[in-house]
């Protein structure tokens, strides 16, 4: 017995070396999975891109451009659609056009869900409520997306022809003041940006803006691009990676809070005006005033600055983003080709240019025009890897199992410049894609639809809820502004126009075109002040200022 206590107690004191290596493997098993789990297991069935490491997973690989990298990793590996590992979080990543539409449109109600990250949710969401585009989907996401539906449907259209009437003759107006008949060289993103907030901000607070470089204007762009970054996975890994978020001075959420107080006080100021304005019974018809009102409504208060902030975020990047890459586009020697015809296009339709003025936010007829603003949307995919998904029920893809819960990134980039889709010239701004009759009297019919022209709006059940609103605008500025003049690239700052290098932020989460500047060469002075004095005309009681 004693002999058998002191070899027990030696083989304590001096443990094996067997022991030794099973404990160590033990460890180092514990940290290998502790470092490389992640929310949902390894999905069958679907490949994973090789090369993740502990923690990160595929974070750095995918760099700054995820989108960009997840089209070449496609190409690669030959996989259109694979798995990746954003820290702790799986990720399914569908590239190819066909298998986009499949995912959204095929599985639309699995994919109705949004997922919610730390950095825009916990922190810069926490006073105002998350935007439509950022909820899981739940019954007050329903009632908020049903209320935007409603906002900004079809048949809404029509009550905001003086809005589109007026904020177009704005752009005008300032481009043939700063433009110098030619002179000078322009760039022309600031009137885009003060066109698309203005809208937004009619609509939801009545209030507009009419300086291009306005203090609250700027306030409210500035703010909302600094957020959309904190949007973005290659911007945010404390969202994937949950230990960061514990680093003393974290400068990532010190910069949320910020913004976050930036943007609460510019909305409660505009809530505020509206309240003063209904008190003066100047109000205006608009989403709040309605509310403030007490009319029919089946929304909160919460939901109603989550609806506002909604559609007001929706538009100011992604119309700017668009249209001013488009004029880029027209302003290059090959665009020019495509402005003469759409020119030409708009005299055939109206002979006296002022109608066309007046028709430009009432109908889009124009065959040229139509397939500028689809090329614009498809060609500058502004929301490249579009807005994240997450599968509320299994999704069968193929055969493998996506379990719910799981997050699905599109890549609207890749989807919208697939040559197996869009042809060999799918890296090419061509509106002749769109076009059926393309011969040399210049005259076009449109292509019939084939349902879902491009993925720059998403599909399915979560798509854009602007996009009727969006095409109308666009289409409008177009036809006053190429009716007005032939827009000529700078010599010394030209346009970038390539479809991934136009965009100046690759980790924001709606692309921002460099700068470039372009000449505006009259096309007839006089019927340009005749267009402009009409519409001044027109939009002057919409206009008068409170
Ligand atoms: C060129 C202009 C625009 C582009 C390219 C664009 C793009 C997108 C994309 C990609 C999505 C996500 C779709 C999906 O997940 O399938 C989205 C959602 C949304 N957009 Fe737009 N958008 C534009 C203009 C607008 C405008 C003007 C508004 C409002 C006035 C707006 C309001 C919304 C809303 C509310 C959602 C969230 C829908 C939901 O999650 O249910 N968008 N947009």
């Amino acid at each position: 017995m004693a002999t058998l206590n002191g070899l027990l107690s030696q083989l304590a004191a001096t443990p094996s070396p067997y022991l030794i290596a099973a404990g160590a493997c033990l460890v180092v098993f514990v940290i290998y999975k502790a470092t490389t789990s992640t929310d949902i297991p390894h999905i069958k069935g679907i490949p994973e891109i090789p090369g993740a490491i502990p923690i990160a997973g595929h974070l750095f690989k995918l760099g700054e451009d995820h989108a960009t990298t997840c089209e070449k990793w496609w190409r690669q590996y030959n996989m259109s659609v694979f798995q990746i590992r954003l820290g702790n979080t799986r990720a399914v990543v569908v590239n190819s056009f066909s298998d986009c539409r499949k995912m959204l449109v095929g599985h639309q109600s699995a994919l109705i869900d949004r997922p919610t990250l730390y950095t825009f949710h916990g922190v810069i969401s926490s006073t105002q409520g998350f935007t439509i585009g950022s909820s899981p989907w739940d019954e007050s996401c329903k009632n908020r997306r049903k209320a935007a539906g409603t906002a900004l449907g079809r048949s809404a259209l029509r009550n905001y022809y003086p809005m589109f009437d007026l904020e177009s003759y704005c752009i005008v107006r300032d481009l043939q003041r700063d433009g110098k008949a030619g002179q000078a060289e322009i760039s022309i993103r600031p009137y885009i940006q003060r066109y698309a907030l203005n809208t937004t901000l009619t609509l939801c607070y009545g209030i507009r803006m009419d300086e291009v470089y306005d203090t609250l204007l700027r306030e409210i762009l500035h703010v909302g691009s600094a957020i959309s970054l904190l949007r973005s996975a290659s911007e945010n890994y404390q969202d994937y990676i949950p230990a960061l978020r514990y680093l003393p001075n974290n400068e990532k959420t010190a910069r949320s809070k910020d913004l976050r107080a930036r943007r609460d006080s510019y909305l409660n100021l505009l809530l505020d005006k509206v309240r003063a304005m209904i008190e003066k019974g100047t109000d205006k018809p608009c989403i709040s005033a309605a509310i403030l009102k007490d009319q029919e409504t089946r929304l909160t208060g919460v939901e109603v600055s989550s609806l506002c902030l909604s559609l007001v975020s929706g538009g100011f990047e992604t119309i700017p983003g668009t249209l001013t890459s488009c004029i880029g586009s027209l302003s290059t020697p090959e665009g020019q080709v495509w402005q003469e015809r759409a020119y030409q296009d708009i005299k055939r339709y109206y002979p006296d240019i002022r109608d066309a003025w007046t028709n430009s936010y009432q109908e889009e007829k124009l065959p040229c025009l139509n397939a500028i603003v689809k090329e614009a949307g498809r060609y500058y995919t502004v929301s490249a890897m579009s807005l994240p998904r997450k599968t509320i029920s299994e999704v069968n893809w193929n055969g493998a199992i996506i379990p719910p819960k799981t997050m699905v990134l599109i890549n609207a980039q890749a989807g919208n410049h697939d040559v197996d889709h869009f042809g060999p010239n799918a890296a090419k701004f061509d509106p002749g894609r769109w076009l059926e009759t393309f011969t040399n009297d210049a005259s076009f019919s449109e292509k019939p639809s084939q349902g879902l022209a491009h993925l720059s709006f998403g599909a399915g059940a979560r798509a854009c809820s602007g996009q009727i609103i969006a095409s109308r605008l666009l289409y409008a500025a177009l036809i006053r502004i190429i009716s007005s003049y032939r827009i000529v690239a700078s010599e010394t700052e030209p346009p970038n126009t390539d479809y991934v290098e136009y965009n100046q932020f690759k980790t924001a989460l709606v692309a921002i075109p460099r700068d470039f500047k372009v000449k505006l060469i009259p096309r007839d002075e006089n019927v340009t002040e005749a267009c402009l004095a009409s519409a001044k005309a027109r939009t002057s009681e919409f206009y008068k200022e409170e």
